[in-house]
């Protein structure tokens, strides 16, 4: 769960000022527009009859204030916003919170009632407060389009989590200046894109990143190489007789033996540097940054070591069945490859002479 670095919003005191007039603490239950206070009739506004004064004699509820055009609008306003089943606050020009629905109030981890009156931004994290503002002004500048574009901001809930929401603004025409903000919760999106961005760049089998990632990788790690003048190694690692393999034991568990030897790769790559993946088929690939080539060699002599410590007992085969993995090293220093595919090209030829050589070796490119 994301959680902010940054302090809750301070749910400033609500001063006298604040409980105004332009803040109204309107409650969905409260009733329709038609139960919402209106001006007197201005018929009979100032005539006192007999009866009403009689009615004015009895002890009863206290007599109605005279609620402002103004204050009928931001009523109607705030009536419509409790009635949307979309997540909508009601904000004034300092950012105020004059409203706010229950859907929107469940965001944030709380009740409406206890948003009233908060400032609004305080509620979203500080590099996304730019974001929010940019669609005020361009709502404040361009008052007759209804158009006014969408921002993804993560709120900071009431107990510190965040919650990823894209949201809308528009200035109602309104006395009192006031923006309405519609919101759309964006958590179930954004685990879903995590989930493709996962399949997308994994090997199924072995649970390695897969060739496409691997590829995007050697680009990346090229150019940081490159920039901070610091050596690139790249292994390339392919096990050997692995049809023989298939052909003994059945495909299946030929499976298993590439989950252990994918295993056993990652067991050889140094701790927090570079990746293996798998590169196809029964074919492995490593990038290893600012590794020269005796680095890089005494990497390919760890994974040696650990394919031949493989046994596949557990997976009911017997003792005598192991497996090993021919390599080939190439190693990028001082502009000795022009590019990242000609570095790989060169690992690829050093594995085929490792190959060609008798197996279960290390090639390095000349
Ligand atoms: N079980 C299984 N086998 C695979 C998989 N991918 C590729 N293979 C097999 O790997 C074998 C590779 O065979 P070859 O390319 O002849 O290579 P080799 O037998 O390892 O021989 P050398 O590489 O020359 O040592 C083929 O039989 C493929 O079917 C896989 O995902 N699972």
């Amino acid at each position: 769960m994301k959680t902010s670095t940054e302090t809750f919003p301070p749910f400033p005191e609500k001063t006298t000022a604040d409980a105004g007039a332009n803040v109204l603490a309107f409650h969905p239950q409260q009733g329709s527009l038609a139960d919402l206070p209106t001006e007197p009739k201005s018929k009979t506004a100032g005539k006192t009859t007999a009866s009403t004064a009689a009615v004015a004699a009895q002890p009863g509820p206290a007599p109605q204030q005279p609620v402002s055009p103004a204050q009928q609008q931001l009523n109607t306003a705030l009536l419509w916003v409790h009635a949307m089943v979309d997540a909508a606050v009601l904000v004034n020009a300092k950012g105020k919170i004059l409203g706010i629905n229950r859907f929107a109030a469940r965001y944030l981890g709380t009740t409406p009632d206890a948003l009233m009156g908060h400032c609004w931004p305080d509620f979203m994290i500080k590099r996304h407060q730019p974001r929010y503002l940019s669609l005020v002004d361009s709502a404040l500048k361009d008052l007759s389009s209804p158009q006014h574009g969408l921002a993804e901001v993560s709120l900071i809930k009431v107990n510190g989590e965040l919650k990823d929401v894209e949201l809308s603004v528009s200035r109602l025409p309104l006395a009192e200046p006031t923006w309405l903000v519609l919101m759309r919760d964006l958590s179930f999106y954004k685990e879903e894109c995590m989930k493709l961005h996962m399949l997308a760049s994994t090997d199924a089998l072995t649970a390695l990143p897969n060739r496409r990632f691997f590829d995007q990788q050697l680009q990346q790690l090229w150019q940081e190489c490159q920039r901070k003048q610091s050596p690139l190694s790249v292994l390339v690692i392919d096990v050997d007789f692995f049809k023989q393999f298939n052909d003994q034991h059945g495909h299946m568990q030929g499976d298993e033996c590439l989950r252990r030897v994918a295993a056993a790769l990652s067991l050889a790559l140094p701790a927090g540097v570079g990746l293996v993946a798998r590169y196809g088929g029964e074919e492995f690939a490593m990038l290893l940054p600012h590794h020269n080539a005796e680095m890089a060699q005494q990497v390919a002599l760890n994974v040696q070591r650990q394919v031949q410590q493989l046994d596949f007992c557990e997976q009911g085969l017997t003792a005598d069945v192991t497996v090993s993995v021919s390599q080939g090293i190439a190693t990028e220093s001082r502009g000795l490859y022009p590019n990242a595919q000609a570095l790989l090209a060169a690992a690829d030829t050093a594995l085929y002479r490792a190959k060609s050589e008798g197996r279960d070796r290390i090639g390095q490119s000349c």
